[in-house]
């Protein structure tokens, strides 16, 4: 990967993973780290570039590219416009990030950034995030192990906190099996909220050991970080008998590295999203009533709602990965509206979905406050509270 490397050239790191595995958790992890200056490109599925508003940390303003996955735009050019601007030597980066959306197909992505060729930026690595209690449902479900293992650096098995103790270890080795069927050198970590070692990618001189990647620690507990630098991932994934399965699998010609023109790029999966903004207070019963019972063929929310509850007006960030919801408080929304909300997935019946968040999110629905005479929206907000304190 590093073959077309220029002297000086910011490394681009993809993050790649499924709807909701973690990817905007392990950028923001990774931006709180102090000594890194991080460039980043969020893409988002949604017509509103939610993710980008999630990003916190030391970016002012991320570069957003939403309304579709950038595999599929027609040119690359919006993405190449992102890292040329991002690359420039008075910036003094010492890393892009590029979150791609859950639909992103990592081997297209990688060869993206590689067929670009500029000297100001080459591929420093392809981060998969997987939702260890949901992957075997939603990415790893045929018999042969998915394509997208052959162009990643580094497999982050996330929310790992959400199995019991006892489970974590064996749910890290199940995957790393099926991992290593189709990348035999590819290294696969533990984690929680995406937490790696930020140094470890940042720093490619700082040390590390290889082979050091441990799922859990001693008593299962508690996730222990990744101990890789980059370059160590780099040099172990694309080693020769990662490439002699990637050229068997995929057709790759691996002296052309990732960016030879494979006949076997991977076919995009169809999604839908649906995105409704509102003004004044949302319905946070409603809202839940939707979170907690997913349309048929939608897998993910999120978005934020302002809501009435007993000390005024709060927005709440809400979310639901499949089955699994999650809400926090969030801060007030800087654009145009008070509450956005954005649903993905296959096959659904926008209209329906539409109808319902229009619904939620229409202005002024009555204020928790008035309990009595609001029943539903007290209850709403006790649900919002009830999902807070199951993740504190
Ligand atoms: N319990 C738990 N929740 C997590 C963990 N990682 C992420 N989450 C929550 O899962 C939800 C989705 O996480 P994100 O980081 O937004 O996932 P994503 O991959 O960026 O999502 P998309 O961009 O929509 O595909 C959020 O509510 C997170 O707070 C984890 O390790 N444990």
């Amino acid at each position: 990967m590093s073959r077309r490397r220029s002297a000086g050239a910011v490394p681009v790191i993809v993050l790649t993973g499924y709807l909701g595995a973690g990817k905007t958790s392990l950028l923001n992890h990774l931006l709180r780290h102090p000594e890194a200056r991080i460039g980043v490109v969020v893409n988002d599925f949604g017509d509103l570039n939610i993710d980008a508003g999630l990003v916190v940390g030391q970016v002012d303003e991320p570069f957003s590219i939403s309304g579709g996955c950038i595999c599929c735009l027609d040119d690359d050019t919006s993405l190449e416009d992102a890292l040329t601007a991002l690359a420039k030597p008075r910036l003094r980066l010492d890393a892009i990030i590029v979150e791609a959306s859950g639909f992103a197909e990592p081997l297209t992505l990688a060869r993206m950034v590689t067929r670009m060729g500029h000297h100001r930026f080459h591929l420093g690595g392809v981060i998969d995030v997987v939702d260890a209690t949901m992957h075997a449902s939603t990415v790893d479900t045929e018999s042969a192990p998915p394509m997208r293992y052959a162009a990643t650096t580094l497999v982050l098995v996330n929310k790992l906190d959400q199995l019991s103790a006892a489970d974590r270890e064996p749910a890290v080795e199940a995957i790393r099996k099926r991992v290593h069927q189709r990348n035999p050198r590819l290294l696969v970590v533990g984690t929680s909220y995406g937490r790696l070692d930020p140094a470890l990618i940042f720093d490619p001189g700082s040390g590390g050991e290889a082979g050091s990647d441990v799922a859990v620690n001693g008593d299962g507990a508690r996730p222990i970080q990744a101990e890789l630098p980059i370059r160590e991932l780099i040099r172990q994934a694309y080693a020769e008998a990662a490439e002699k399965e990637l050229n068997a699998e995929t057709g790759i010609d691996s002296e052309a590295g990732i960016d030879s023109e494979a006949e076997s790029a991977p076919v995009h999966r169809h999604a839908q999203s649906v995105t409704v903004t509102g003004e004044g207070t949302a319905d946070p019963d409603a809202v839940m009533d939707l979170l907690e019972d997913l349309p048929a063929g939608v897998y993910r929310v999120k978005g934020s709602i302002l809501v009435d509850d007993r000390t005024g007006s709060r927005t709440y960030g809400v979310q639901a990965v499949g089955p699994n919801v999650y809400v926090s408080t969030a801060p007030a929304q800087a654009a145009g509206w008070d509450s956005q909300v954005v649903v993905i997935g296959e096959g659904f019946d926008e209209d329906a979905v539409r109808a319902r968040l229009d619904e939620a999110l229409r202005t002024g629905h009555a204020s928790a406050g008035s309990v009595g005479c609001d029943p539903a929206g007290s209850r709403g907000v006790e649900r919002l509270r009830h999902h807070i304190r199951l993740h504190a």
